[in-house]
């Protein structure tokens, strides 16, 4: 029979959409879809073993979360499977009555204690059950939340290189659906535990009455349960095989309303162009969904004929059984409801029991992801930094990123004093982002040393490393928040970060130093504006007033050593140049500003330019001299300043300065306020 073969992944074929847009199918190479198939496959029994061990960690998490609730649940399910029996036993004496001798008045008098105890036993099970389902109904938020909490956490505590390996990310990708998961894994859990008393419950009961009433139950339920496995298992490996099918459609549908691909989907006609592809590949999907409903009605339909047969054959054993005088009437009609209950708690055992393993496949790749974020977190602790710093210093520092065979950086040393202002320069690659990271102490080096005044950056305690660093990169967040906390979020540790008047005071100071004042000064609602246009109420900053808050909280952060990385690159002229005026003015007595930049105008006047080339150091020393070397970096300020006496006419003599300067460089040595 076809419909009794082995479940097996419905591989969608390859739509003419995918192979159109991502060249072949979009492979979502997440640890979810690494489930293997053989574990579903493997039937009742090896599940029901397995279930312990799957709904630990859930269990675990809610009697951490919310123990009285956890217990409460568990009693009452408890409790709701003896009323359950109780109440059998109750209806088979109430039978046993009414069909005994006397008149129907007198039989009828006889059996209301009986059901009077029946009665009270249903409001038992009734309060009972609503005692679970409150207690589980508190829980599961709890449950849930916990989960995201601990996701979250074990996400943030990683090192970037962490993040940035893509087996780590697909990891973290799957362990995302574990939350929520773990949230319906109680709800199953629960279900499971209720069902399975309940059937113990009836069993017993069953037994009671007729020794083979138990064994004829299970010939009724066993074809159902089979079918809502088969149903559920068939759906499992259908989301399984069809999930990078689904993913693919909903990239699309995301491409057609993104902020940032509008201008194209309308100027370019992309709209119409992706929108018959989405069309394509949902049909396609749609092809799937008919198939499995047509799978699910076929196995209903054979495990309710199988069952049929089943009670058939039941109620005329027991019809037989009546007749030859070995089951009286009574016991009979008892035990024809408790085979429908019966029949119909073992059904729905199976099905819950499959949701509880299908859940917990998710939960178990989050415990996954945990375990792997515990062993790349970044460890706490360690030697702590001198309290003042005076010097950051590279010996011979190299580091390469893992998926790549050239070293980012190779043998790279040199010194950042404080007070001063380091210029790192370079062409596109060559490693100063890579070296930016490794001062902010976000990646460690391969090899030689990064020390802060002598301790090696190895064995310091990151956290305080952190604390000493600002960092401002090329693609800095833009937080969907206030102004205010766009710029206050530079120091979120800070006490008076509730808005207190010392904070407002610091965070307006260091908006008036970058020119972010004057942007505020336009939004509607001042520092209160939010700056995310998606909401409702909010505004959206252009490039260059955004580069303004970036610096303003660096300026705010006020950390010891200042790394900014292509800051101008969205400024117009005038705003660049005081950009940089206000970055040099950032150095003092106790801070080093390090500044990576393409622009050369902007890194003349630092103390020291380290230029980079292919990971090596290749020249260092200030702007004259660098000049006078009339190497690497000399060609490069060349090249930008004939750029420049192109376009606006040839420069005074000798000057070679690109960008003429207008106001003169603050005092280096003093902090600016
Ligand atoms: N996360 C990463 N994973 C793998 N390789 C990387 C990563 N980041 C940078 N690289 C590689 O390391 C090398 C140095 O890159 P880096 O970003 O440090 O250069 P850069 O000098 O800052 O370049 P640009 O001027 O373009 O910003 C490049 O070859 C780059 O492709």
């Amino acid at each position: 029979m076809r419909l009794l073969k082995r479940p097996v992944p419905a591989e969608p074929a390859v739509s003419e959409s995918e192979r159109r847009l991502f060249g072949g199918p979009l492979r979502y190479d997440a640890g979810w879809a690494n489930h293997e198939y053989a574990q579903l496959e493997s039937g009742l029994l090896s599940t029901l073993r397995a279930m312990p061990r799957m709904v630990r960690g859930t269990l675990r998490l809610a009697w951490d979360t919310d123990r009285p609730a956890l217990l409460t649940v568990a009693a009452a399910e408890a409790g709701q499977g003896v009323t359950s029996a109780v109440g059998l036993l109750v209806l088979s004496a109430v039978l046993r009555t009414l069909f005994g001798a006397g008149s129907p008045a007198e039989r009828l008098h006889e059996a209301l204690p009986a059901l009077a105890a029946g009665a009270l036993v249903a409001v038992l099970g009734a309060v009972l059950a609503s005692r679970s389902t409150a207690a589980a109904g508190r829980l599961e938020p709890k449950v849930e939340r916990a989960a995201q909490e601990q996701y979250l956490h074990a996400a943030v505590g990683v090192e970037l290189e962490a993040i940035e390996d893509g087996e780590f990310r697909r990891l973290l990708d799957s362990a995302q659906w574990g939350p929520p998961s773990a949230r319906r894994t109680v709800g199953a859990c629960v279900a499971t535990l209720g069902g399975l008393i309940s059937l113990f419950a009836t069993a017993g009961v069953l037994t009671v009455l007729h020794p083979l009433l138990l064994p004829m139950l299970l010939l009724i339920a066993a074809p159902r349960g089979w079918g809502a496995m088969r149903v559920a298992q068939r759906r499992y490996l259908s989301v399984m095989a069809w999930v990078e099918h689904v993913r693919a459609a909903r990239l699309i549908g995301q491409l057609l309303i993104a902020r940032t691909s509008a201008p194209e989907v309308r100027v370019h006609g992309v709209g119409r162009y992706l929108l018959g592809h989405y069309r394509n590949m949902a049909e396609h999907a749609e092809g799937e969904a008919t198939r499995l409903a047509k799978d699910k009605a076929a196995t209903e339909l054979l495990a309710a004929a199988l069952s049929g047969l089943a009670a058939l054959v039941t109620y005329a054993a027991m019809g037989a059984l009546i007749a030859a005088g070995r089951m009286d009437l009574a016991v009979a009609g008892t035990a024809v409801i408790a085979v429908r209950a019966g029949s119909a708690s073992l059904g729905a055992l199976v099905a819950t029991t499959n949701t509880l393993h299908e859940e917990s496949l998710y939960v178990r790749d989050l415990e996954r992801f945990v375990a792997e974020a515990g062993r790349r977190a970044i460890p706490s602790g360690g030697r702590p930094l001198p309290g003042r710093t005076g010097t950051i210093r590279l010996t011979e520092v190299g580091f390469g990123y893992p998926d790549r065979e050239e070293p980012a950086l190779a043998g790279v040393s040199l010194t950042i004093e404080a007070g001063q202002v380091v210029a790192l320069v370079g062409e596109n690659g060559s490693g100063k982002s890579t070296l930016v990271k490794l001062l902010a102490g976000l990646h460690l080096p391969d090899t030689g040393t990064l020390t802060w005044d002598g301790v090696d950056v190895r064995e310091a305690d990151r956290t305080q490393v952190f604390d000493r660093v600002a960092l401002l990169t090329q693609d800095f967040e833009r937080w969907p928040v206030t102004a205010r906390t766009n710029i206050a979020i530079g120091r979120p540790g800070d006490a008076r970060a509730d808005g207190s008047v010392d904070q407002a005071a610091e965070v307006v100071a260091a908006a008036r130093y970058t020119g972010a004042d004057e942007v505020v000064a336009k939004l509607p609602h001042g520092y209160e504006t939010l700056l995310a246009r998606v909401f409702r109420g909010a505004s959206e900053l252009s490039g260059g007033q955004w580069q303004k808050f970036g610096l303003a909280r660096t300026r705010y952060r006020d950390a010891r050593v200042i790394v900014v990385d292509e800051p101008t690159s969205a400024l117009d002229p005038a705003a660049e140049i005081a950009a940089f005026d206000s970055i040099r003015g950032l150095a003092g007595p106790h801070r080093a500003v390090v500044l990576v930049t393409h622009r050369m105008s902007g890194v003349r006047h630092a103390d020291v330019i380290y230029v980079l080339h292919e990971g090596r150091l290749v020249e260092q020393g200030s702007h004259e001299e660098l000049l006078a070397r009339d190497g690497r970096y000399a060609a490069m300020f060349r090249m930008q300043a004939e750029q420049y006496a192109e376009r606006h006419g040839p420069q005074p003599r000798g000057a070679g300065t690109p960008i003429p300067r207008q106001a003169p460089p603050p005092q280096k040595g003093s902090t600016v306020t």
